[in-house]
């Protein structure tokens, strides 16, 4: 990691602001618009249904990843990171569960359109609930294990931020990072993908589909792969041969998945739409009452 006021190596003073730059742009869209979804669940009793509940999940997991982003932005733009090894072990925990979930619930979500389109049937309350408690409970579980000595936590090579550290090409981390990856990734990849075309094939028959079909399989791909690749990359071969401002755009794509996913999931479920169509329900009733006054 740099030392206080020094850059870290393979990195320009400038580079170093455009990432805290970038960094915090990508932190404010990703709180603000999944703030908005949030906020949307929390006034509109119309959203309180199974189906949306996953979609809250996501909203929640993504607010996480975000809030993670925004500490990586203002120790980026300090140039060192402020909080000690303890606190790097905790931001790693935090980021990762966050991501796991995002990931995850993004599964879920395309499942459960799945299931609301293609069976007969109504997602129900306990389904959707038990869904949700699974996705935090194993993204906190995988998210865990790094502490315990199975993977590690480490600075990302800005030496601000904090992350799954890359396998040290022992047995521990390399396995770590093959099976964390089989469940977290190319597993929700898959039921994102298989869900979506299902729906693709029966929906074909009655018209186009309401939802978007490609962007969240296309997102969770080229918004997480990278880091999946980079990951890979040093496993199999180290990072001696990948140059450090290389190594950090992964995580800056992955921080983008936030705000992609805030404007796909609620834009195209109609949940904000919800937020103004009550605001200006309000406004009206109060226009109303001002008259009755
Ligand atoms: C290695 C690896 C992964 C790593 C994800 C990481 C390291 C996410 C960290 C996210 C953070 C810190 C976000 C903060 O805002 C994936 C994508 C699960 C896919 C499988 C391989």
């Amino acid at each position: 990691m740099a030392e206080a006021g020094s850059l870290p190596t393979g990195f320009g003073e400038l580079e170093v602001l455009a990432v805290g730059v970038v960094l915090l742009v990508e932190a404010l869209a990703g709180l603000s618009l999944n703030s908005l979804t949030v906020l949307s669940f929390c006034t509109s009793p119309e959203l309180r249904t199974p189906s949306h509940l996953l979609v809250l999940s996501l909203a929640l997991a993504d607010s996480g990843v975000s809030l993670n982003t925004l500490t990586g932005a203002t120790s980026s733009l300090l140039r060192r990171w402020p909080y000690g090894s303890g606190g790097c072990q905790a931001h790693g925990f935090q980021g990762f569960a966050a991501a796991l979930a995002s990931i995850c619930s993004s599964a879920a979500v395309a499942w459960g359109r799945y299931h609301h389109y293609c069976t007969r049937s109504r997602l129900a309350w306990s389904t959707a609930g038990s869904l949700v408690l699974f996705v935090w409970l194993s993204s906190a579980f995988w998210a865990a294990l790094p502490l315990l000595g199975w993977g590690h936590y480490d600075y990302e090579p800005l030496g601000t931020c904090c992350s799954l550290g890359y396998p040290r090409g022992d047995r521990n981390s390399t396995s770590f990072l093959f099976i964390m990856a089989f469940f977290n990734f190319l597993l929700p990849l898959f039921i994102t993908l298989t869900s979506y075309r299902l729906m693709e094939q029966k929906l074909r028959r009655t018209g186009p589909p309401q939802v978007n079909t490609t962007l969240p399989a296309r997102t969770l791909l080229l918004g997480w792969g990278p880091y999946a690749l980079l990951h890979l990359c040093a496993a199999l071969a180290g990072t001696a041969l990948i140059p450090p401002r290389l190594q950090v755009v992964p995580a800056l794509i992955a921080k983008m998945v936030p705000t992609v996913n805030a404007v796909n999931y609620a834009l195209g479920s109609g949940i904000w739409q919800c937020l103004s169509l009550q605001r200006s329900g309000w406004d009206s009733a109060q226009r109303a009452a001002r008259v009755l006054r």
